[in-house]
């Protein structure tokens, strides 16, 4: 198993957001987590990624990680090139080639020189999804990651989501959609802070 979430449990002041979250993936899964605002899913997610500790519970995760937050944390004056650069220098990674191949993938490489400022949202989300990637996490986190998109930059990212599980990699992607289930090997639905299977999944 390569993540093994036990009865987490997070409040916010008197509000019980998480009441016992447990569940497992393999290498090689996509796990879709669903449910309606603020149901807690970026909670979860925030946990999963260590940006923020559970009250009780425990996460247990084999390998390296890549979180594709909600909101992008990037520098407004950077360019693309710029935070590739930084993400690589971060991941001690020889080289921005994988970085560049995702880029390319999702047709961004005519940006990359573009201040953030000034990037759309779809491509801001793009650069946002490939500093999760480019340093080939065994378990990627992807909190809503094709907000923005569109027709076929979203096909393109379940084609990647595809490549990653065929070369074993766990991906956990949140929505509030739960119309990808086909796509998915595993849905849960987060409802009342506790994790059940989604009634839309038939595929698990
Ligand atoms: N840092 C925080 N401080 C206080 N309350 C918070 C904090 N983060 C989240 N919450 C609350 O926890 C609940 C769950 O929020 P969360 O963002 O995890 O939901 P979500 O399922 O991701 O929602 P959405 O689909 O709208 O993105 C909400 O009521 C939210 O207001």
């Amino acid at each position: 198993m390569v993540l093994r979430v036990t009865a987490v449990r997070k409040s916010f002041g008197s509000r019980e957001v998480l009441r016992g979250v447990s569940f497992e993936a393999r290498a090689g899964q996509l796990v879709g987590i669903v449910g309606e605002n603020g149901a807690g899913k970026t909670t979860l997610l925030r946990i999963l990624s260590g940006d923020l500790r559970p009250d009780d519970g425990r996460v247990d995760l084999l390998g390296t990680r890549g979180y594709c937050p909600q909101h992008p944390v990037l520098d407004e004056e950077l360019t693309m090139r710029q935070h590739l650069r930084l993400f690589q220098v971060a991941y001690r990674l020889p080289g921005p080639g994988r970085a560049l191949r995702l880029i390319e993938g999702l047709s961004a490489a005519g940006y990359l020189d573009t201040p953030v400022k000034f990037l759309s949202g779809g491509t801001l989300q793009k650069l946002n999804l490939v500093l999760a990637l480019m340093h080939d996490p065994d378990v990627v986190l992807l909190d809503e990651p094709y907000q923005g998109f569109d027709w076929e930059t979203y096909l393109r990212f379940w084609d990647l989501a595809q490549e990653l599980r065929g070369r074993g990699r766990t991906v956990i992607i949140i929505s509030h959609l739960a119309h990808d289930a086909a796509r998915l090997d595993v849905l849960h639905q987060l409802h009342d802070g506790v994790l059940g299977p989604s009634p839309t999944a038939d595929t698990a």
